[in-house]
């Protein structure tokens, strides 16, 4: 579905030039039942949206995202089985010992913010599934370079792999559909990213947040959910339960709360994005402090081009007064490279 755009010579001047200061004190929501329309008026209205949200927040909800409800239900009920395994069992899965970071990350085992003692959750990483998408899918073979390295599953937890994958499948699904937007968003034609994404480039975890103990009025907590970060990839699909605790730094250092909204997704830019636009889509600074005093689920869902493509700068987003700001490298090598930071206080090597 191409869109024609019209004639627009200062183009490069433009987007260079929407790079905002901006604060803000609400994530907006966006409907994205139009992202296939056959209007093209539509399309470019809904990308219209997308880019206020990106240039200003870099976070937004979606309504209309497409994932069945059944299999969220599914792959949640999944998660809270693994996580009730003994710690031992878990451990047979340690995210340690796979190449390339799949598998089971323990309480404390990451930290996200480099100030912090360590994050209050426990998680599961998955990535792209060879055999389960050659049947469902018409995809080739693939190598993820630097990034290469198989999932591990668990035995014996029946349904277990088939519901996390069939959530993998649907989100990618949504992913595939938001980056023509994305694309739109940034004046470019709507298929810019589909030779960039051939063999969806996809980390999925599966996340448990027991709750924290309240921390006394005027401090703050070193141990937390997750520390403050960005995400690695071009964009995240997030699934959050209503027990809430995901909090958003605006530009004036304000953490707003994400408040889970039923029959939505959230989705937040990553820095893979703040690269290839210089900046002008934010990549923004999240945490999560789970004080609800429930158990708090979560699956996020990073999504990036193919590892081996170039994170080079979109043209129409640098001009002489906003020069380049990063080194070109890989998605792969660049991934590879903040996984290694994020899991190297709990290396064991
Ligand atoms: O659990 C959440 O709501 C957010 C998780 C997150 O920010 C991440 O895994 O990068
Ligand atoms: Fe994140």
């Amino acid at each position: 579905m191409a869109f024609v755009l019209p004639d627009k010579p200062d183009l490069g001047l433009l987007l260079a030039n929407r790079r905002t200061e901006s604060t803000f004190e609400e994530i907006p929501v966006i409907d994205i039942q139009d992202a296939k329309s056959v209007d093209p008026t539509l399309r470019r209205q809904l990308a219209d949206h997308i880019r206020d949200a990106c240039i200003n927040v870099g976070f937004f909800y979606v309504k209309n995202h497409g994932i069945p409800e059944e299999d969220i239900a599914n792959t949640i009920k999944a998660a809270k089985q693994f996580f009730a395994l003994p710690e031992s069992t878990k451990m047979g899965l340690d995210i340690h010992k796979s190449p390339n970071y799949k598998g089971y990350t323990a309480l404390l085992g990451e930290n996200t913010d480099v100030s912090g003692l360590g994050d209050l959750h426990e998680g599961f990483d998955i990535g792209w599934e060879p055999r389960y998408f050659s049947e469902h899918t018409n995809s080739p073979a693939r190598t993820d370079g630097v990034m290469t390295g198989a999932n591990v599953w668990p035995e014996d937890l029946s349904g277990f792999k088939e519901a996390v994958l069939n959530y993998y499948h649907s989100a990618l699904i949504l992913g595939q559909l938001l980056f023509p937007l994305f694309a739109l968003a940034l004046d470019l034609p709507e298929n810019y990213f589909d030779d960039k994404t051939t063999k969806p480039a996809a980390i999925m975890r599966l996340l448990h947040y027991p709750p924290q103990n309240p921390t006394p009025v005027g401090t703050h907590s070193r141990q937390i959910g997750i520390g403050a970060h960005t995400d690695y990839e071009c964009f995240t699909i997030l699934w959050q339960d209503p027990a809430g605790g995901l909090q958003v730094q605006n530009t004036s250092g304000k953490w707003v709360d994400a408040v889970p909204i039923a029959g939505t997704l959230v989705v937040n830019l990553g820095d893979q994005f703040a690269r290839w636009t210089n900046d002008i889509f934010k990549s923004t600074l999240h945490r999560v402090v789970n004080r609800s005093g429930l158990q708090r689920y979560s699956i996020p869902l990073f999504f990036g081009t193919d590892y081996e493509v170039l994170l080079e700068p979109i043209p129409t987003c640098v001009s002489p007064d906003s020069p380049a700001k990063y080194e070109v490298i890989t998605a792969g090598e660049y991934v590879k490279s903040r996984l290694e930071a994020t899991y190297a206080h709990s290396s064991k090597e």
